[in-house]
């Protein structure tokens, strides 16, 4: 596959020494893979990286690129595939997509040297880098708007019992820092919120068993440490020493756990990244409570940044997304992800919005210059770890132009809020020159590699102009030569070309190449090599004028060079104030993308407080809208208002029924979607919203077999709904569709019953519950705060129209028999339903709930947290009540033995 040179092939050698022992190349990879064996090792010969063994196994299976044996190692053969170092990245990009890590092993030295040394020496080879998914840089490997984190878990013991966990996360592409503690309930709902790309844990974190769903789980790439971290102490020291300080009291005050996260995330870059230093912002912490907690699956259910089938068309957020620049996107995705609870927050950033709303001018001036602004962040994080190109350096000269621009029209304008105030302060916070430096420096045209020489302008520099000017000259002297050669041989084929092997030649066909082996002709022309059909010659002006192109080459692109350093050195310098300049674009784009999107869609400014308020008017779900609306259809807006009413008992819980297809799901996400929005600072999609902070938003809609756990569609329900009636608190909104509809009916109606008396009575929060069984509807009778909806439908022809309009009240039946007509069920089978169905409802399975309902006993014993005061019903007698429900002419005598006994149980617990 590839050509090797100048080492003895691993077969070649291995042969020679009859297969008993290394060839001294094998040697060193072996040497060198076993230094870098957590990765596949991309082992640089000529021009090919060649991966061998288990290596080239695993590659060839991800590529899809042929596995090929070459000799033998030790006896067995040698698996091994390679891939070309100009297409490395897009292979390297394939092999980081799979999770895979890869150490990248070039050759330190010239073949030549190694061949001084002695004909069978190898070439010095050491691992420039590693590359892993969550410490990449390069733009061909990331995604523009989505940020690139590498987290880092730390356990500490907490008690006897319990752990806390510290959470680091860095994006080195960005240099973003942030650090948290947290148990493992919110270490999952973290994870799910960052959607790290490559996650540090320790082989004890791995093995917890709390916490092995989550390794299996995530999207993340998971990299076992060993360790528990690092020990506070030393993490400390090596947290100081990156940054170069003596405490780090000045960044905040962090826990061992977390200490002890951020110091293995440090450890990690510092070890793939090979001693370059990425420019991270010191640890910023996160603070608890800062932002709504949800979790995983709350984030699947309502499609917050990927579709239930991962995919990100299709999302909330992709659906909103109008800004203009990467690092926009990504802002807007890290906001979408973790709304905040901070009303003060939250208000700051719709006061931006709602700024840019008002004024569309400004706003489409701005979004103009938001267009030439490049990705800043991220061609700062290259220059600073030396892999910064031309191009990056013009990321900066563009981007710090649009960003003075973007800064002026801010501060020209009467009164910005706070937000966008402190965003044209750090758009005007770098020093211009650096702008003007880059602007005179750099070239029209720039080559993506600086080897490729030509990035500088002409006229920047006298002496790279007089260097150029003799490289071009000499290229000029070389057409000269090769007329002047061809009329004195009289060859007028003959042609002077150049190879890296013999350098500038002449070429002639075979018979005139005969004339210049004779004299006089063969004292100026020097015989190199003949080929089939033609031959080549060389002269002592053609290796004159060699060497001086050569060197003008060298000269000019080593003045590149140190323009080049110099340019990357200045902005590196500013490294803080770029930084600045890049969170503030991305501020004002998604300011201005928010504010686009609520002008275009007619969405309006929430009141967010620290109330328990939740009423919406004329509501909208942004995805399904878009999607009818692509269709030509238009969307029934609705209401909601779950408000806790006067009295501080807690928030209202309203229960959907409807048919099915009628709209229960997208009215019940289209309200936990609305809350996102409002809290993470933008307009929503409404005719009037008013929304008390909700702190954790749960959602369970619909769920699938999680077979691969081997765990029923009912169990994940029944484990996503114990999540709920564990953790959601009286600020929490809850949304429930369906739940218990996986099992028997009547176990379905009961576990739904007495989930909708544990929000009422324990969680007390806002909550949606959309069901099925219309008898649960009865409960309104009994629990005050539950209040009932049903989306509206009617018949024509007897088929059933959907109206997607939710009223007050009760859905009267399920229209499931017309539903299924719709879908094309046979006629036979809808005719049969039918018939089945009537003589189902003329036995009337409403008998027994009715009765329940009105068997106070058994409600109060299931709620088991009392009611306050102002609700609570008169507590009834439960051996009395129990009497009363007795009959024992229709019982039998196990039965009536039975009955004695709960009586005597009744009796006793009074
Ligand atoms: N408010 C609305 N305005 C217009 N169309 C809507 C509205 N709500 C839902 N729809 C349409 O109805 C379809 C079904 O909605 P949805 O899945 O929410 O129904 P459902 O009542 O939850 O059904 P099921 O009980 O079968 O799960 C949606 O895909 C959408 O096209």
């Amino acid at each position: 596959m590839s050509a090797l040179p100048v080492e003895p092939t691993p077969d070649s050698s291995a042969r020679a020494a009859g297969d008993a022992r290394a060839t001294p190349m094998m040697a060193q990879y072996m040497e060198i893979k076993a230094a870098n064996a957590d990765c596949l090792l991309f082992y640089r010969m000529g021009d090919f990286y060649e991966l061998f063994f288990e290596d080239a196994e695993i590659a060839s299976r991800t590529l899809g690129i042929v596995l090929t044996k070459r000799g033998k190692h030790l006896g067995e053969d040698i698996a091994m595939c390679g891939v070309p170092v100009e297409r490395a990245e897009d292979y390297l990009n394939r092999l980081i997509g799979a999770g895979h890590r890869v150490a990248v092993c070039e050759q330190t030295e010239d073949p030549a040297e190694a061949r001084k040394r002695g004909g069978k020496s190898v070439v010095r080879r050491a691992v420039v880098r590693l590359v892993t998914p969550g410490t990449i840089t390069e733009d061909t490997l990331l995604e523009p708007g989505r940020a690139n984190l590498l987290a880092a878990v730390a356990r500490v013991r907490a008690s006897e019992a319990e752990w806390v966990y510290g959470l680091a996360a860095v994006d080195i592409s960005t240099g973003v820092f942030t650090v948290r503690e947290t148990g493992a309930a919110g270490l999952q709902a973290e994870i799910a919120r960052l959607e790290p790309r490559e996650i540090l844990v320790p082989d004890s974190a791995l093995d917890e068993p709390a916490l092995k769903a989550l390794w299996r789980e995530t999207r993340a790439a998971v990299t076992p440490m060993g360790r528990d971290g690092l020990d506070p102490l030393s993490g400390e020291r090596r947290l100081c020493a990156f940054f170069g300080v003596g405490t780090l009291a000045g960044f905040g005050a962090f826990s061992r756990a977390e200490i002890a996260a951020a110091a293995a995330v440090v450890a990690y870059v510092e070890r793939t990244q090979l001693g370059a230093r990425p420019p991270l912002s010191p640890p910023r912490h996160a603070e608890p409570g800062a932002c709504v907690q949800i979790d995983a699956a709350t984030r699947a259910n309502l499609e917050l940044s990927r579709t239930l089938g991962g995919e990100r068309a299709g999302s909330l957020l992709a659906t909103i997304d109008r800004t203009l620049t990467p690092g926009g996107g990504r802002l807007l995705a890290e906001r979408l992800a973790g709304p905040l609870t901070d009303v003060a927050a939250i208000d700051e950033r719709l006061d931006a919005v709602a700024w840019f709303v008002d004024d569309p001018v400004l706003r489409g001036a701005l979004r103009q210059a938001l267009k030439g602004a490049p990705d800043l962040a991220r061609a700062l994080a290259r220059l600073t770890l030396q892999r910064g190109g031309p191009r990056d350096l013009a990321a900066l000269r563009d981007g710090l132009a649009a960003g003075r621009a973007i800064g002026a029209a801010l501060s020209g304008a009467a009164l910005p809020p706070a937000e966008l105030a402190r965003a044209a302060e750090a758009l005007a916070g770098v020093d211009p020159a650096l702008e003007a430096d880059l602007a005179a420096a750099l070239a029209d045209e720039l080559p993506l590699n600086r080897r490729d020489g030509g990035f500088i302008r002409a006229g920047c520099d006298s002496a790279l102009d007089e260097t150029r000017a003799l490289r071009d000259e000499s290229r000029r002297v070389v057409a000269d030569l090769q007329a002047r050669y061809a009329e004195e041989t009289g060859c007028r084929t003959l042609r002077v070309k150049h190879n890296n092997f013999l350098g500038y030649f002449i070429e002639t066909p075979q018979a005139a190449g005969e004339e210049l082996l004779r004299p006089p002709l063969n004292a100026r022309y020097i015989h190199r090599q003949t080929m089939q059909g033609a031959m080549r010659f060389s002269t002592a002006e053609l290796a004159d004028l060699e060497s001086r192109i050569a060197s003008a080459g060298e000269r000019a692109l080593a003045i590149e060079f140190s323009h080049f350093d110099r340019l990357a050195a200045a902005a590196v310098a500013l490294g803080d104030p770029i930084k600045g300049v890049a969170d503030a674009l991305a501020v004002v784009d998604v300011a201005t993308a928010l504010a686009e999107l609520a002008d275009a869609g007619g969405w309006v400014r929430p009141t967010v407080d620290d109330s328990l308020a939740f009423a919406l008017e004329g509501a909208r779900h942004p995805v399904v809208e878009a999607a009818l609306k692509r269709e030509g259809q238009a969307f029934v807006a609705n209401d909601a208002e779950l408000s806790a009413p006067p009295g501080g008992a807690g928030g209202r819980i309203a229960l959907v029924t409807g048919p099915n297809m009628a709209g229960k799901s997208t009215y019940l996400r289209q309200n936990a979607i609305a809350a996102v929005l409002a809290q993470m600072g933008s307009f929503v999609p409404a005719r009037r919203a008013h929304i008390g902070v909700v702190d954790r938003l749960f959602s369970r809609v619909g769920a699938a077999d999680d077979l691969a756990r081997g765990r029923s569609t009912f169990m994940v329900e029944m484990i996503e709904a114990a999540a709920i009636l564990n953790q959601a608190t009286p600020r929490s909104l809850v949304i429930l569709d369906e739940i218990g509809r996986g099992t028997a009916t009547f176990d379905g109606l009961s576990i739904a019953w007495a989930a909708i008396e544990h929000l009422h009575e324990a969680n007390r929060c806002r909550a949606l519950f959309a069901t099925h069984f219309h008898e649960l509807t009865a409960l309104a009778r009994r629990l005050p705060r539950l209040v009932t909806s049903t989306v509206r439908v009617t018949e024509f022809q007897g088929d059933v129209v959907f109206l997607h309009e939710v009223v007050p009240g009760v859905a009267d039946r399920s229209y499931g028999i017309q539903v299924a007509k719709l879908a094309g069920l046979p006629r036979a089978v809808v005719e049969r339903a039918r018939v089945i169905l009537d003589e189902l409802e003329a036995s009337d399975r409403r008998a027994p709930v009715e009765r329940m309902i009105d068997d106070l006993p058994l409600f109060a014993a299931a709620s088991r947290q009392a009611p306050p005061a102002a609700e609570r019903e008169p507590e009834p007698d439960p051996v009395r009540v129990l009497l009363d429900g007795l009959d024992p002419d229709a019982m039998s005598p196990r039965e009536a033995l039975d009955a004695l006994y709960r009586l005597k149980q009744a009796g006793a617990a009074d």
